[in-house]
């Protein structure tokens, strides 16, 4: 996804939120600098292309679907997803994270070269600060949900699992199937079901525009409301 078409979203998250994209843009400043001297991961090394993709939340059904991850062409994990699936035995081919609670299952890919997605956003810049100086840089895919520069790219998608869909979709991933995901989860407080409300809106914007019928989403669409700008 291209920023002029994520943009009008991003706005309206902003709003929903109240955060400020100066706060965004200086994180992902940030990110970029303390990276700077450094060659990042190529994504397309990834090799998404033409693909089935599994992209891993974290919510209660992720054990119960880690059969259907490991069946894919490719993993990606969105934050404790990785370490849940690499707990029951699933190999995670990349990680998708905003470093707000396990930064260390980032530093251990890193090291053992899977890439890792690290976003920037106006909330995590101590986290970010603290954790990318200690790690590989060569496995590192620096984002961002604002402007994307040279060097810290925008795929697309707000929370860490929506961002893994998008980034799938932009290097050409051929299927997306969902395992862990579970909008109506009890036990989230209500700061994280406003974000999951988000990545639902999200993923239904994100199977639109694939022409993808994602099967997370049966039974839900009706009550989605959609997000701004559809194109
Ligand atoms: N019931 C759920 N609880 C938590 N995450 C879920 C759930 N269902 C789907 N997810 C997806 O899994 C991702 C990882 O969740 P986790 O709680 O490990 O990370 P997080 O760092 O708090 O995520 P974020 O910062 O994006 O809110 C979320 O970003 C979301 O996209
Ligand atoms: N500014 C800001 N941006 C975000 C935040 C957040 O808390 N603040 N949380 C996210 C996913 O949890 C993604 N983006």
């Amino acid at each position: 996804m291209d920023f002029d078409t994520w943009e009008p979203v991003y706005t309206a998250i902003l709003t929903d939120f109240g955060y400020g994209r100066a706060g965004d843009e200086r994180a992902r400043d940030r990110l970029g600098a303390l990276l700077s001297d450094s060659e990042t991961y190529r994504p397309a090394n990834l090799a998404l292309g033409s693909k089935a993709v599994a992209i891993a939340g974290a919510g209660p059904s992720l054990e119960r679907g880690a059969d259907r991850a490991a069946d894919a062409d490719v993993v990606l994990a969105a934050s404790t997803a990785a370490d849940r699936l690499r707990a029951v035995g699933v190999a995670v081919d990349c990680m998708v994270t905003d470093l707000d609670k396990n930064p260390e299952t980032a530093r251990e890919f890193t090291e053992s070269e899977t890439p890792v997605l690290v976003h920037a956003h106006g909330d995590n810049v101590p986290a970010v600060e603290d954790h990318v100086p200690t790690y590989d840089p060569a496995f590192v895919v620096p984002t961002t949900q604002a402007a994307p520069t040279d060097t810290v790219h925008n795929f697309g998608g707000f929370t860490d699992g929506d961002r893994a869909a998008f980034f799938a979709d932009h290097f050409g991933a051929d299927s997306l199937r969902f395992v862990g995901w579970d909008f109506d989860d009890p036990d989230v407080n209500p700061e994280k079901r406003r974000k999951l409300q988000w990545a639902e809106r999200l993923l239904h914007w994100l199977e639109l525009r694939r022409g993808e019928r994602f099967g997370v989403l049966d039974g839900r669409r009706d009550s989605i409301t959609p997000v701004v700008s559809p194109r």
